[in-house]
């Protein structure tokens, strides 16, 4: 029995829908990515909306597959248009999820799973007040500076912004319908699938 309530979606801007959408959020580095793609492996009918970015791809990430990776002015250009269900400026790059894809999605009944940063979960719980949002906790801030080094993908530069951001980000968990602490993988991943599944 899902958790997730269906979406009717009031707002003035979007067209008027039923289906289910999930927001998965917390800092960078607190293991979303990995998490997600977990989910995903368990529960293939889950559908992940692939973001924009204006980052430079890391080495192994696909175009179309991990990000659509893309120019500022193309940004910009898709921005102005309306194409962006949510967006957002993160460490000197933007990311935004682009809406027709969702929408079209959640219209077709899908569960739809958003793995987006602070300002962009905001603005989703804004404009669609049922969708689930479940923010990711790490169990300590230095751990959570060890996973992003360990991941050993960003520069110096990079890992001091994505850690100021953290502490921003951490202290606003408790906006969220649920927090979950990533100390133990197993153990999160089974949070999530309960508070999407309703399961024992
Ligand atoms: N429970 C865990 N215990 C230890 N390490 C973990 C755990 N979960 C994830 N990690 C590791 O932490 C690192 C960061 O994980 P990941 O890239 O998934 O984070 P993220 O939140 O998606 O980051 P970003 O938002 O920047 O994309 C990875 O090396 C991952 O293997
Ligand atoms: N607001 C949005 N945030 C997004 C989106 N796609 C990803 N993200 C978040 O950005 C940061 C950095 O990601 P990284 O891949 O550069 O490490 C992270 O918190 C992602 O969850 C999006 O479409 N909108």
């Amino acid at each position: 029995m899902m958790q997730v309530l269906s979406i009717h979606c009031a707002t003035t801007k979007e067209t008027p829908f039923s289906g289910k959408l999930i927001v998965l959020t917390g800092p960078s580095g607190v293991g979303k990515g990995t998490l997600m793609r977990s989910l995903l492996q368990r529960h293939p009918e889950l559908y992940y909306s692939v973001s924009a970015t204006t980052r430079a791809p890391r080495p192994g990430e696909v175009d179309g597959t991990n990000y659509y990776f893309i120019s500022r002015s193309k940004f910009e250009q898709l921005l102005a248009q309306g194409e962006f269900l949510e967006s957002a400026e993160f460490a000197g790059n933007y990311y935004g999820t682009p809406r027709e894809a969702v929408l079209s999605q959640v219209q077709s009944g899908k569960l739809v799973v958003l793995e987006i940063e602070l300002e962009g979960a905001r603005q989703v719980r804004a404009s669609f007040p049922q969708a689930l949002s479940i923010f990711i906790l790490p169990p300590s801030f230095e751990e959570l500076e060890r996973r992003i080094r360990g991941r050993g993908q960003d520069s110096e530069e990079a890992i001091a912004r994505r850690l100021q951001r953290a502490k921003q980000e951490i202290a606003a968990a408790d906006e969220f319908d649920i927090q979950i602490v990533n100390d133990d993988f197993e153990t999160a991943l089974n949070a999530i699938e309960t508070a999407l599944y309703n399961r024992e």
